[in-house]
């Protein structure tokens, strides 16, 4: 029995056709405003398709690209300039940032009504609290495929392994809130192929190739692979390929569904992004959120 598998790449694509539809019954046009720091190519690929996707579905981008070794000051007051611009109704400060600037004091100067990432100290303390907020991305999306695959997920037992702030703590949080059962694992978690294999719904975000063995999972289980690790390609000398967390190829015999790597989480994030945008648009301006960005 070979595993369903999630299409994550042809959801984002329904999710920007949603916020594209939103977009267009809304008073003004949102603005997403992107800031890179340095020259790191992996961050401009994903910067590059922010800005495309953002054009794409109606809004617009702005981006600003500085110099790595830029003062964390003239950061900050880049931020503080985004956080004043009525035009502006998300901000986002790629990561990570190049050494030697403070990525907690600049991502603590979004302004909490534009903070599309979820990052800040309020958008967490909001996550934590149940209330109204922006919630970080690459969780939302995780959240999004389960229930796509699964239905509701109340009682089912969901293992987040890792606990980052920008992936982890996040998505175990947003999980508890669709009632599942919630394990934290990291790397202090003794015999993790035993908490792994109680899971109904497995979520690595490690940053480990590979790391998850098929061994680790229930059979029939959902595997939500957040990881995207950059390897050397088998085939091809001196090319790389993308795998996630998950040892794919023998998981799709065990598990009842799994994202691949490319095509599964990854384009959610960005589409997440999108509809946050559109939300912070709407919550800052007084109009409603568009029913279509339920789900
Ligand atoms: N699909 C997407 O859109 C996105 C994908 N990613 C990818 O997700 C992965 C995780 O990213 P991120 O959360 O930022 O990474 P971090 O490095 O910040 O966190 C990794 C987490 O995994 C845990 N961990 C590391 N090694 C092990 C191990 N051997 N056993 C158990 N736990 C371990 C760490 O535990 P401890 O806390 O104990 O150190 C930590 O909590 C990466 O591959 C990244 O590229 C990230 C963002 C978006
Ligand atoms: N402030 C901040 N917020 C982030 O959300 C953030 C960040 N910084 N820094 C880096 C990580 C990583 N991240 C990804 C987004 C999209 C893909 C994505 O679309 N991946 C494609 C493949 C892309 C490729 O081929 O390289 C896929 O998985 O199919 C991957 C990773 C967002 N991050
Ligand atoms: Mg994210």
């Amino acid at each position: 029995m070979s595993a369903i598998k999630i299409d994550g790449k042809a959801y984002a694509e329904r999710l920007r056709g949603h916020v594209a539809q939103a977009v267009k019954a809304l008073p003004a046009q949102p603005g997403l405003a992107v800031v890179l720091v340095g020259e790191d190519p992996a961050s401009q690929v994903y910067v590059r398709s922010k800005a495309k996707f953002t054009v794409e579905t109606g809004m617009r981008s702005i981006e600003h690209k500085l110099p790595a070794d830029i003062s964390e000051d003239a950061l900050v007051s880049l931020v503080r300039d985004l956080n004043a611009d009525p035009e502006v109704d998300g901000i986002l400060v790629q990561l990570p940032l190049p050494k030697g600037l403070n990525s907690d004091r600049v991502i603590e100067e979004i302004h909490p009504d534009k903070d599309v990432d979820g990052l800040t100290e309020a958008s967490a303390g909001r996550l934590s609290l149940g209330k109204k907020g922006l919630r970080p991305c690459t969780p939302t999306g995780c959240v999004m495929l389960a229930k796509d695959t699964l239905g509701d997920l109340s009682g089912k037992h969901c293992v987040v392994l890792g606990r980052s702030i920008l992936v982890g703590k996040p998505a175990a949080l947003l999980f508890l809130e669709q009632n599942c059962t919630v394990t934290i694992a990291h790397s202090r978690t003794k015999d993790l192929a035993s908490v792994c294999r109680e899971a109904d719904i497995l979520v690595p975000a490690v940053g480990r190739p590979q790391m998850v063995q098929a061994e680790w999972i229930k059979p029939g289980a959902c595997v939500i692979d957040v990881g995207i690790n950059r390897v050397p390609s088998q085939r091809f000398e001196g090319k790389t390929r993308l795998v996630g967390d998950v040892d794919y190829k023998p998981a799709r015999d065990v598990a009842g569904s799994i994202t691949p790597v490319p095509g599964g989480v990854g384009p959610m994030t960005i589409a997440c992004l999108l509809r946050n945008t559109v939300i912070a648009a709407c919550h800052r301006r007084g109009w409603d959120v568009p029913s279509i960005l339920d789900f």
